[in-house]
Protein backbone atom coordinates (compact mmCIF):
# COMPACT_ATOMS: atom_id res chain seq x y z
CA UNK A 1 0.00 0.00 0.00
CA UNK A 2 1.41 3.16 -0.84
CA UNK A 3 0.76 5.68 2.10
CA UNK A 4 -1.68 8.62 0.69
CA UNK A 5 -0.67 12.38 1.96
CA UNK A 6 -3.96 14.66 2.45
CA UNK A 7 -2.33 18.01 2.65
CA UNK A 8 -2.44 19.47 -0.50
CA UNK A 9 -4.24 16.14 -2.24
CA UNK A 10 -5.36 16.47 -5.97
CA UNK A 11 -7.65 13.25 -4.85
CA UNK A 12 -11.43 14.10 -4.85
CA UNK A 13 -12.42 14.71 -0.84
CA UNK A 14 -14.31 11.51 -1.50
CA UNK A 15 -11.77 10.01 -2.50
CA UNK A 16 -9.51 10.94 0.13
CA UNK A 17 -12.16 10.34 2.92
CA UNK A 18 -11.87 6.40 1.54
CA UNK A 19 -8.47 6.49 1.58
CA UNK A 20 -7.99 7.63 5.25
CA UNK A 21 -11.19 5.36 6.51
CA UNK A 22 -9.44 2.69 4.26
CA UNK A 23 -6.28 2.69 6.04
CA UNK A 24 -4.19 4.55 3.23
CA UNK A 25 -3.71 7.24 5.51
CA UNK A 26 -1.30 6.11 8.36
CA UNK A 27 -1.83 7.38 11.48
CA UNK A 28 0.65 8.12 14.43
CA UNK A 29 -0.08 9.25 17.81
CA UNK A 30 2.36 10.28 19.92
CA UNK A 31 1.58 10.07 23.89
CA UNK A 32 -0.22 6.76 25.05
CA UNK A 33 -1.86 8.48 28.31
CA UNK A 34 -5.13 9.02 29.56
CA UNK A 35 -6.30 11.11 26.61
CA UNK A 36 -3.99 9.72 24.09
CA UNK A 37 -4.55 6.41 24.32
CA UNK A 38 -8.69 6.55 24.17
CA UNK A 39 -8.08 8.91 20.92
CA UNK A 40 -5.55 6.56 19.30
CA UNK A 41 -8.51 3.71 19.90
CA UNK A 42 -11.02 5.39 17.54
CA UNK A 43 -8.19 6.78 15.16
CA UNK A 44 -7.42 2.97 14.91
CA UNK A 45 -11.53 2.04 14.97
CA UNK A 46 -11.65 4.94 12.49
CA UNK A 47 -8.72 3.94 9.82
CA UNK A 48 -7.33 0.67 10.79
CA UNK A 49 -3.88 1.64 10.01
CA UNK A 50 -2.43 3.31 13.36
CA UNK A 51 0.99 3.22 15.90
CA UNK A 52 1.28 4.87 18.49
CA UNK A 53 4.42 6.24 19.91
CA UNK A 54 5.47 6.27 23.55
CA UNK A 55 8.56 6.81 25.68
CA UNK A 56 7.06 4.58 28.27
CA UNK A 57 8.39 1.21 27.62
CA UNK A 58 6.20 -0.50 30.15
CA UNK A 59 3.42 1.60 28.29
CA UNK A 60 3.68 0.06 24.62
CA UNK A 61 4.37 -3.90 26.14
CA UNK A 62 1.26 -3.37 28.06
CA UNK A 63 -0.61 -2.19 24.95
CA UNK A 64 0.92 -4.54 22.50
CA UNK A 65 -0.17 -7.48 24.39
CA UNK A 66 -3.56 -6.46 24.02
CA UNK A 67 -3.90 -4.79 27.51
CA UNK A 68 -4.72 -0.87 28.63
CA UNK A 69 -2.70 0.44 31.47
CA UNK A 70 -5.20 3.52 31.67
CA UNK A 71 -7.86 3.16 34.49
CA UNK A 72 -11.06 4.13 35.11
CA UNK A 73 -12.08 4.46 31.80
CA UNK A 74 -15.05 2.54 30.24
CA UNK A 75 -14.52 0.72 26.88
CA UNK A 76 -10.99 1.29 26.62
CA UNK A 77 -9.76 -2.23 27.97
CA UNK A 78 -12.14 -3.55 25.20
CA UNK A 79 -10.87 -1.19 22.47
CA UNK A 80 -7.57 -1.68 23.32
CA UNK A 81 -7.99 -5.43 22.73
CA UNK A 82 -10.06 -5.25 19.71
CA UNK A 83 -7.98 -2.43 17.80
CA UNK A 84 -4.57 -4.78 18.67
CA UNK A 85 -5.97 -8.31 17.90
CA UNK A 86 -7.23 -7.08 14.85
CA UNK A 87 -3.96 -5.34 13.65
CA UNK A 88 -5.71 -2.00 13.67
CA UNK A 89 -3.23 -0.55 16.11
CA UNK A 90 0.58 -1.22 17.40
CA UNK A 91 2.66 0.75 19.97
CA UNK A 92 6.18 1.52 19.52
CA UNK A 93 9.27 3.57 22.32
CA UNK A 94 10.84 4.10 18.63
CA UNK A 95 9.18 6.87 16.43
CA UNK A 96 11.61 5.92 13.36
CA UNK A 97 8.95 2.88 13.38
CA UNK A 98 6.23 4.85 12.89
CA UNK A 99 5.99 6.15 9.58
CA UNK A 100 2.86 8.20 9.12
CA UNK A 101 1.33 10.70 7.25
CA UNK A 102 -1.20 12.68 9.42
CA UNK A 103 1.13 12.55 12.74
CA UNK A 104 -0.65 13.17 16.15
CA UNK A 105 0.90 14.57 19.35
CA UNK A 106 -1.07 14.70 22.45
CA UNK A 107 2.06 14.56 25.44
CA UNK A 108 1.92 16.87 28.16
CA UNK A 109 1.69 20.12 28.69
CA UNK A 110 3.04 21.19 31.67
CA UNK A 111 2.84 24.43 34.26
CA UNK A 112 6.41 24.43 36.39
CA UNK A 113 5.96 25.45 40.34
CA UNK A 114 6.76 29.19 39.84
CA UNK A 115 3.93 29.36 36.78
CA UNK A 116 5.57 29.38 33.95
CA UNK A 117 4.39 27.06 30.52
CA UNK A 118 6.93 23.98 30.23
CA UNK A 119 6.74 22.64 26.68
CA UNK A 120 9.39 20.23 26.62
CA UNK A 121 7.77 17.80 25.91
CA UNK A 122 5.97 18.86 23.15
CA UNK A 123 9.04 19.81 21.71
CA UNK A 124 10.86 16.42 22.50
CA UNK A 125 7.60 14.65 20.36
CA UNK A 126 7.71 16.95 18.03
CA UNK A 127 11.47 16.49 17.08
CA UNK A 128 10.74 12.37 17.12
CA UNK A 129 7.63 13.19 14.67
CA UNK A 130 9.27 15.77 12.56
CA UNK A 131 12.12 13.15 11.49
CA UNK A 132 8.90 10.98 9.67
CA UNK A 133 7.26 14.19 8.24
CA UNK A 134 7.21 14.14 4.32
CA UNK A 135 5.29 17.17 1.87
CA UNK A 136 1.76 16.41 2.21
CA UNK A 137 2.09 15.35 5.53
CA UNK A 138 -0.53 16.30 8.47
CA UNK A 139 0.34 17.48 11.61
CA UNK A 140 -2.33 17.55 14.58
CA UNK A 141 -1.57 19.15 18.32
CA UNK A 142 -4.88 17.65 20.05
CA UNK A 143 -2.37 18.79 23.63
CA UNK A 144 -3.96 22.02 25.61
CA UNK A 145 -0.95 24.52 24.65
CA UNK A 146 -0.20 28.32 24.92
CA UNK A 147 -1.50 30.80 22.60
CA UNK A 148 0.25 30.95 18.92
CA UNK A 149 2.59 27.69 20.17
CA UNK A 150 1.52 25.47 16.60
CA UNK A 151 2.31 28.50 15.02
CA UNK A 152 5.44 29.60 16.28
CA UNK A 153 6.90 26.58 17.59
CA UNK A 154 5.70 23.09 16.40
CA UNK A 155 5.42 24.22 12.42
CA UNK A 156 8.81 25.86 12.31
CA UNK A 157 10.73 22.93 14.66
CA UNK A 158 8.86 20.22 12.37
CA UNK A 159 10.15 21.42 9.46
CA UNK A 160 13.77 22.53 10.52
CA UNK A 161 14.16 18.64 11.73
CA UNK A 162 12.54 17.40 8.65
CA UNK A 163 14.09 19.54 6.21
CA UNK A 164 10.93 20.71 4.39
CA UNK A 165 9.60 23.88 3.73
CA UNK A 166 6.90 25.32 6.21
CA UNK A 167 4.60 25.36 3.29
CA UNK A 168 5.23 21.13 2.32
CA UNK A 169 3.02 20.26 5.34
CA UNK A 170 -0.09 20.59 7.52
CA UNK A 171 -0.60 21.85 11.33
CA UNK A 172 -3.67 21.94 12.59
CA UNK A 173 -4.70 22.26 16.38
CA UNK A 174 -7.57 19.88 17.30
CA UNK A 175 -7.96 20.14 21.00
CA UNK A 176 -8.64 17.34 23.28
CA UNK A 177 -12.15 18.42 24.95
CA UNK A 178 -12.31 14.93 26.98
CA UNK A 179 -13.37 14.37 31.05
CA UNK A 180 -11.37 11.97 32.56
CA UNK A 181 -13.68 8.98 33.10
CA UNK A 182 -16.06 9.17 29.97
CA UNK A 183 -12.70 9.57 27.35
CA UNK A 184 -13.69 7.14 24.51
CA UNK A 185 -17.17 8.15 24.30
CA UNK A 186 -15.85 11.86 24.47
CA UNK A 187 -13.50 11.56 22.07
CA UNK A 188 -15.81 9.40 19.79
CA UNK A 189 -18.77 12.44 20.07
CA UNK A 190 -19.41 14.18 23.23
CA UNK A 191 -18.68 17.56 21.98
CA UNK A 192 -18.20 19.28 19.11
CA UNK A 193 -14.66 18.89 17.29
CA UNK A 194 -12.59 22.27 17.14
CA UNK A 195 -9.93 22.46 14.13
CA UNK A 196 -7.72 25.00 13.29
CA UNK A 197 -4.90 25.07 11.00
CA UNK A 198 -1.54 27.33 10.55
CA UNK A 199 -3.47 27.51 6.69
CA UNK A 200 -6.41 26.88 5.20
CA UNK A 201 -5.55 23.67 3.73
CA UNK A 202 -4.39 22.49 7.03
CA UNK A 203 -7.84 23.14 8.58
CA UNK A 204 -9.57 21.48 5.60
CA UNK A 205 -7.65 18.11 5.68
CA UNK A 206 -8.34 18.16 9.47
CA UNK A 207 -11.42 18.91 8.87
CA UNK A 208 -12.28 15.66 6.52
CA UNK A 209 -10.22 13.47 9.25
CA UNK A 210 -12.19 14.41 12.30
CA UNK A 211 -15.49 14.20 10.14
CA UNK A 212 -14.67 10.88 9.99
CA UNK A 213 -13.74 10.50 13.89
CA UNK A 214 -16.50 12.02 15.28
CA UNK A 215 -20.12 11.50 15.61
CA UNK A 216 -20.79 15.17 16.69
CA UNK A 217 -20.20 18.05 14.53
CA UNK A 218 -16.35 19.90 13.50
CA UNK A 219 -15.96 23.10 13.84
CA UNK A 220 -13.53 24.47 11.69
CA UNK A 221 -12.39 28.05 13.68
CA UNK A 222 -10.20 30.52 11.56
CA UNK A 223 -6.46 29.41 12.72
CA UNK A 224 -4.65 27.58 14.74
CA UNK A 225 -3.81 30.00 17.35
CA UNK A 226 -7.62 30.71 18.16
CA UNK A 227 -8.49 26.76 18.31
CA UNK A 228 -5.77 26.87 20.85
CA UNK A 229 -7.98 29.45 22.57
CA UNK A 230 -11.16 28.24 22.44
CA UNK A 231 -9.70 25.37 24.28
CA UNK A 232 -8.07 27.86 27.03
CA UNK A 233 -11.20 29.81 27.07
CA UNK A 234 -13.16 26.86 28.46
CA UNK A 235 -11.06 26.18 31.20
CA UNK A 236 -10.72 29.79 32.17
CA UNK A 237 -14.58 30.42 31.82
CA UNK A 238 -14.56 27.29 34.70
CA UNK A 239 -11.81 28.51 37.00
CA UNK A 240 -13.67 32.10 37.21
CA UNK A 241 -16.95 31.08 37.56
CA UNK A 242 -15.54 28.27 40.35
CA UNK A 243 -14.01 31.28 41.90
CA UNK A 244 -17.38 33.16 41.70
CA UNK A 245 -19.00 30.31 43.59
CA UNK A 246 -16.15 29.85 46.10
CA UNK A 247 -15.82 33.74 47.15
CA UNK A 248 -19.84 33.35 47.46
CA UNK A 249 -19.74 30.68 49.30
CA UNK A 250 -17.07 32.18 51.96
CA UNK A 251 -20.02 34.74 52.36
CA UNK A 252 -22.28 32.20 53.84
CA UNK A 253 -21.93 32.65 57.46
CA UNK A 254 -22.15 36.21 57.23
CA UNK A 255 -25.32 36.67 55.25
CA UNK A 256 -26.73 33.79 57.22
CA UNK A 257 -27.97 31.88 53.94
CA UNK A 258 -27.13 28.64 52.17
CA UNK A 259 -25.22 29.92 49.47
CA UNK A 260 -25.44 26.45 47.35
CA UNK A 261 -29.33 26.48 47.30
CA UNK A 262 -28.79 30.18 46.31
CA UNK A 263 -27.25 29.87 43.53
CA UNK A 264 -29.01 26.81 42.19
CA UNK A 265 -32.04 29.24 42.68
CA UNK A 266 -30.52 31.89 40.68
CA UNK A 267 -29.67 29.54 38.25
CA UNK A 268 -33.16 28.53 37.28
CA UNK A 269 -32.87 31.27 34.87
CA UNK A 270 -31.25 30.75 31.15
CA UNK A 271 -28.43 33.72 32.18
CA UNK A 272 -27.22 32.24 34.98
CA UNK A 273 -24.71 29.37 35.61
CA UNK A 274 -23.16 29.54 38.73
CA UNK A 275 -21.27 26.87 39.10
CA UNK A 276 -20.38 24.82 42.60
CA UNK A 277 -18.13 25.76 45.40
CA UNK A 278 -15.91 23.42 47.48
CA UNK A 279 -12.54 23.23 48.97
CA UNK A 280 -10.03 24.16 45.55
CA UNK A 281 -10.11 23.36 41.99
CA UNK A 282 -7.69 20.53 41.53
CA UNK A 283 -6.67 18.56 38.36
CA UNK A 284 -4.04 19.17 35.11
CA UNK A 285 -6.00 21.69 33.34
CA UNK A 286 -7.97 23.95 35.39
CA UNK A 287 -5.87 25.38 37.72
CA UNK A 288 -3.05 25.55 35.13
CA UNK A 289 -4.71 26.92 31.62
CA UNK A 290 -4.71 30.47 33.46
CA UNK A 291 -1.25 30.55 33.39
CA UNK A 292 -0.67 29.23 29.81
CA UNK A 293 -1.95 33.03 29.11
CA UNK A 294 -0.49 35.07 31.57
CA UNK A 295 2.41 33.48 31.03
CA UNK A 296 2.10 34.28 27.19
CA UNK A 297 0.84 38.20 27.28
CA UNK A 298 2.51 41.53 27.81
CA UNK A 299 -0.75 42.90 29.31
CA UNK A 300 -1.90 42.16 32.89
CA UNK A 301 -4.78 39.71 33.23
CA UNK A 302 -6.19 40.66 37.09
CA UNK A 303 -9.53 38.73 36.62
CA UNK A 304 -7.28 35.26 35.93
CA UNK A 305 -4.96 36.48 38.14
CA UNK A 306 -7.86 36.90 41.33
CA UNK A 307 -9.87 33.50 40.07
CA UNK A 308 -6.49 31.25 41.17
CA UNK A 309 -6.17 32.62 44.06
CA UNK A 310 -9.87 32.68 45.21
CA UNK A 311 -9.46 28.76 44.34
CA UNK A 312 -6.24 27.78 45.93
CA UNK A 313 -7.51 29.45 49.16
CA UNK A 314 -10.24 27.54 49.69
CA UNK A 315 -8.42 24.54 51.87
CA UNK A 316 -7.04 27.27 53.99
CA UNK A 317 -10.75 28.51 54.33
CA UNK A 318 -11.97 24.55 54.55
CA UNK A 319 -8.94 24.54 57.70
CA UNK A 320 -10.21 27.48 59.12
CA UNK A 321 -14.18 25.98 58.98
CA UNK A 322 -12.86 23.05 60.63
CA UNK A 323 -11.11 25.19 63.19
CA UNK A 324 -14.71 26.75 63.78
CA UNK A 325 -16.90 23.56 63.98
CA UNK A 326 -14.36 22.17 66.53
CA UNK A 327 -14.49 25.28 68.61
CA UNK A 328 -18.35 25.11 68.64
CA UNK A 329 -18.20 22.07 70.46
CA UNK A 330 -15.01 22.68 73.27
CA UNK A 331 -11.80 21.83 70.64
CA UNK A 332 -8.97 23.03 69.56
CA UNK A 333 -7.34 21.50 66.37
CA UNK A 334 -4.15 21.31 68.03
CA UNK A 335 -5.59 18.45 70.40
CA UNK A 336 -7.67 17.30 67.76
CA UNK A 337 -7.50 13.88 65.44
CA UNK A 338 -9.36 15.10 61.81
CA UNK A 339 -10.10 12.31 58.97
CA UNK A 340 -9.85 13.51 55.66
CA UNK A 341 -11.99 12.03 52.51
CA UNK A 342 -11.18 11.84 49.11
CA UNK A 343 -7.69 13.43 48.12
CA UNK A 344 -7.79 12.78 44.20
CA UNK A 345 -8.88 15.77 42.73
CA UNK A 346 -11.92 14.83 41.81
CA UNK A 347 -14.10 11.33 42.64
CA UNK A 348 -13.37 8.50 40.56
CA UNK A 349 -10.10 9.68 38.96
CA UNK A 350 -6.59 8.04 40.19
CA UNK A 351 -5.11 12.29 39.51
CA UNK A 352 -3.86 14.30 42.55
CA UNK A 353 -2.36 17.31 40.37
CA UNK A 354 -3.30 20.68 42.28
CA UNK A 355 -5.51 18.87 44.16
CA UNK A 356 -6.75 20.97 47.31
CA UNK A 357 -6.35 17.33 49.58
CA UNK A 358 -2.61 18.23 49.57
CA UNK A 359 -2.46 22.21 51.21
CA UNK A 360 -5.60 21.05 53.22
CA UNK A 361 -4.30 18.46 54.75
CA UNK A 362 -0.55 20.38 55.17
CA UNK A 363 -2.43 23.65 56.99
CA UNK A 364 -4.11 21.08 59.31
CA UNK A 365 -1.14 19.27 60.37
CA UNK A 366 -0.13 22.98 60.45
CA UNK A 367 -2.46 23.61 63.02
CA UNK A 368 -1.30 20.37 64.96
CA UNK A 369 -4.18 18.46 64.37
CA UNK A 370 -3.35 14.45 63.77
CA UNK A 371 -4.33 13.91 60.35
CA UNK A 372 -5.95 10.83 58.85
CA UNK A 373 -6.12 10.47 55.13
CA UNK A 374 -8.26 8.03 52.71
CA UNK A 375 -8.89 7.76 49.86
CA UNK A 376 -9.93 4.33 47.82
CA UNK A 377 -8.33 5.23 44.58
CA UNK A 378 -5.22 5.94 45.70
CA UNK A 379 -3.11 2.73 46.12
CA UNK A 380 -0.42 5.26 47.30
CA UNK A 381 -1.34 8.75 49.81
CA UNK A 382 2.52 9.25 50.70
CA UNK A 383 2.39 12.47 48.96
CA UNK A 384 -0.17 13.91 51.89
CA UNK A 385 0.89 14.60 55.46
CA UNK A 386 -1.05 12.22 57.47
CA UNK A 387 -1.95 8.81 58.50
CA UNK A 388 -3.20 6.34 55.67
CA UNK A 389 -6.73 4.58 56.90
CA UNK A 390 -8.66 2.67 54.33
CA UNK A 391 -12.11 3.13 53.91
CA UNK A 392 -13.16 -0.37 55.83
CA UNK A 393 -11.52 0.82 59.05
CA UNK A 394 -12.87 4.43 59.03
CA UNK A 395 -15.04 3.66 62.37
CA UNK A 396 -12.67 2.86 64.40
CA UNK A 397 -10.45 5.92 63.63
CA UNK A 398 -12.17 7.97 66.39
CA UNK A 399 -11.80 11.05 64.81
CA UNK A 400 -12.94 14.44 66.68
CA UNK A 401 -13.46 16.06 62.58
CA UNK A 402 -14.05 14.57 59.58
CA UNK A 403 -13.73 16.46 56.13
CA UNK A 404 -14.96 15.52 52.57
CA UNK A 405 -12.27 16.69 50.13
CA UNK A 406 -13.37 14.08 47.11
CA UNK A 407 -16.68 12.24 47.54
CA UNK A 408 -15.86 9.05 45.81
CA UNK A 409 -18.46 6.69 45.64
CA UNK A 410 -17.54 4.47 48.32
CA UNK A 411 -17.69 6.82 51.03
CA UNK A 412 -21.90 6.40 50.52
CA UNK A 413 -21.58 3.29 52.34
CA UNK A 414 -20.91 5.58 55.67
CA UNK A 415 -22.92 5.50 58.66
CA UNK A 416 -21.85 8.41 59.95
CA UNK A 417 -24.01 8.36 63.18
CA UNK A 418 -21.29 5.03 64.08
CA UNK A 419 -18.94 7.90 64.64
CA UNK A 420 -19.13 9.14 68.07
CA UNK A 421 -19.15 13.25 69.23
CA UNK A 422 -17.86 14.26 65.78
CA UNK A 423 -18.10 17.54 63.78
CA UNK A 424 -18.32 17.36 60.02
CA UNK A 425 -16.84 19.95 57.44
CA UNK A 426 -18.84 18.95 53.97
CA UNK A 427 -16.59 20.02 50.83
CA UNK A 428 -19.06 18.87 48.07
CA UNK A 429 -22.41 18.60 49.77
CA UNK A 430 -22.29 14.54 49.56
CA UNK A 431 -22.80 14.54 53.37
CA UNK A 432 -26.56 12.67 53.86
CA UNK A 433 -28.18 12.40 57.16
CA UNK A 434 -26.32 12.75 60.56
CA UNK A 435 -26.94 14.03 64.09
CA UNK A 436 -23.37 15.12 64.17
CA UNK A 437 -23.13 18.81 63.06
CA UNK A 438 -22.34 19.33 59.24
CA UNK A 439 -20.85 22.10 58.10
CA UNK A 440 -21.07 22.29 53.99
CA UNK A 441 -18.49 24.58 52.46
CA UNK A 442 -21.59 27.06 50.78
CA UNK A 443 -24.11 25.68 52.65
CA UNK A 444 -23.93 26.29 56.39
CA UNK A 445 -23.89 24.77 58.92
CA UNK A 446 -26.70 22.12 59.93
CA UNK A 447 -27.38 19.79 63.36
CA UNK A 448 -28.99 17.12 62.99
CA UNK A 449 -30.97 16.81 59.31
CA UNK A 450 -32.29 20.71 59.75
CA UNK A 451 -30.59 23.32 57.97
CA UNK A 452 -28.97 26.34 59.69
CA UNK A 453 -29.85 28.92 57.90
CA UNK A 454 -33.40 28.35 57.40
CA UNK A 455 -34.66 26.19 60.17
CA UNK A 456 -32.99 28.17 63.36
CA UNK A 457 -34.14 31.55 61.45
CA UNK A 458 -37.27 29.86 61.81
CA UNK A 459 -37.87 29.36 58.39
CA UNK A 460 -38.30 26.11 56.21
CA UNK A 461 -36.01 23.71 56.67
CA UNK A 462 -34.01 23.83 53.04
CA UNK A 463 -32.62 20.93 51.04
CA UNK A 464 -28.85 21.42 49.91
CA UNK A 465 -28.50 20.61 46.48
CA UNK A 466 -26.19 20.82 44.42
CA UNK A 467 -22.63 18.88 42.90
CA UNK A 468 -19.93 20.09 40.64
CA UNK A 469 -21.65 21.31 37.26
N1 LIG B 1 -6.40 14.35 31.27
C1 LIG B 1 -7.39 15.15 30.88
O1 LIG B 1 -8.46 15.26 31.50
C2 LIG B 1 -7.19 15.97 29.66
C3 LIG B 1 -8.31 16.45 29.00
C4 LIG B 1 -8.13 17.22 27.87
C5 LIG B 1 -6.87 17.51 27.40
N2 LIG B 1 -5.80 17.03 28.05
C6 LIG B 1 -4.47 17.32 27.49
O2 LIG B 1 -3.96 16.11 26.86
C7 LIG B 1 -2.53 16.08 26.94
C8 LIG B 1 -2.10 14.73 27.50
O3 LIG B 1 -2.68 14.60 28.75
P1 LIG B 1 -2.88 13.17 29.41
O4 LIG B 1 -3.83 13.37 30.55
O5 LIG B 1 -3.17 12.13 28.39
O6 LIG B 1 -1.40 12.89 29.99
P2 LIG B 1 -0.87 11.53 30.66
O7 LIG B 1 0.19 11.96 31.63
O8 LIG B 1 -1.99 10.69 31.12
O9 LIG B 1 -0.18 10.75 29.42
C9 LIG B 1 0.91 11.30 28.74
C10 LIG B 1 1.60 10.15 27.98
O10 LIG B 1 2.58 10.72 27.14
C11 LIG B 1 3.75 9.94 27.23
N3 LIG B 1 4.89 10.75 26.81
C12 LIG B 1 5.63 11.60 27.55
N4 LIG B 1 6.59 12.15 26.77
C13 LIG B 1 6.43 11.65 25.53
C14 LIG B 1 7.10 11.83 24.28
N5 LIG B 1 8.14 12.67 24.18
N6 LIG B 1 6.67 11.14 23.21
C15 LIG B 1 5.62 10.30 23.30
N7 LIG B 1 4.93 10.08 24.45
C16 LIG B 1 5.36 10.75 25.54
C17 LIG B 1 3.80 9.49 28.67
O11 LIG B 1 4.64 8.35 28.81
C18 LIG B 1 2.31 9.18 28.91
O12 LIG B 1 2.03 7.85 28.55
C19 LIG B 1 -2.14 17.28 27.81
O13 LIG B 1 -1.76 18.35 26.98
C20 LIG B 1 -3.43 17.67 28.51
O14 LIG B 1 -3.48 19.05 28.77
C21 LIG B 1 -5.90 16.27 29.17
C1 LIG C 1 -14.15 23.22 30.51
C2 LIG C 1 -14.22 21.89 31.16
O1 LIG C 1 -15.20 21.50 31.77
N1 LIG C 1 -13.14 21.09 31.02
C3 LIG C 1 -13.13 19.79 31.61
C4 LIG C 1 -12.02 19.78 32.65
O2 LIG C 1 -12.07 18.53 33.24
P1 LIG C 1 -11.32 18.25 34.65
O3 LIG C 1 -10.96 16.80 34.63
O4 LIG C 1 -10.24 19.24 34.91
O5 LIG C 1 -12.44 18.38 35.79
P2 LIG C 1 -13.40 19.59 36.24
O6 LIG C 1 -14.77 19.03 36.34
O7 LIG C 1 -13.18 20.78 35.41
O8 LIG C 1 -12.88 19.87 37.74
C5 LIG C 1 -11.69 20.54 37.97
C6 LIG C 1 -11.68 20.90 39.48
O9 LIG C 1 -12.69 21.89 39.74
C7 LIG C 1 -13.58 21.46 40.76
N2 LIG C 1 -14.90 21.98 40.47
C8 LIG C 1 -15.51 21.65 39.28
C9 LIG C 1 -16.75 22.15 38.99
C10 LIG C 1 -17.42 23.00 39.93
O10 LIG C 1 -18.56 23.45 39.73
N3 LIG C 1 -16.77 23.29 41.11
C11 LIG C 1 -15.53 22.80 41.39
O11 LIG C 1 -14.98 23.09 42.45
C12 LIG C 1 -13.49 19.94 40.73
O12 LIG C 1 -13.80 19.40 42.01
C13 LIG C 1 -12.01 19.71 40.38
O13 LIG C 1 -11.19 19.75 41.52
O14 LIG C 1 -10.76 19.99 32.01
C14 LIG C 1 -10.44 19.00 31.01
C15 LIG C 1 -9.08 19.32 30.46
O15 LIG C 1 -9.15 20.53 29.77
C16 LIG C 1 -11.51 19.04 29.92
O16 LIG C 1 -11.19 18.12 28.92
C17 LIG C 1 -12.85 18.76 30.54
O17 LIG C 1 -13.85 18.84 29.55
Amino acid sequence: MTPVSLYGSSLSPAAQRRAFEGGDVPVAVYGLGKMGLPLAMVYAETTGNVVGVDVDQGVVDTLNAGECHVTGEPGLPEAVAEQVTRGAFRATVDASDAAATVHVVIVPTLVTDDHRTDLSILESACRALGANVTAGDLVVVECTVPPGTARDLVRPLVAEVSGLDEAAFGVAVCPERTLSGRALSDVRGGHPKIVGGVDAESTRVARLVYESLTTNDVIPVADATTAECVKLFEGLYRDVNIALANELATLTDELGIDVVETIDAANSQPFCDIHTPGPGVGGHCIPYYPYFVMDRVERDTPLLRTARQVNDSMPRFTAEKVEDELAAVGKHVADATVLVLGLTYRPGVAEIRATPAKPLVERLAELGARVLVCDPVLDDTSDFAGERVDVDDLLTTDPDAVVVVTPHAEFDAIDWDAFEDVVVVDGRGSVGETRHPVYRIGGGRRVGSVERTAATDGGDANTVAGGDR
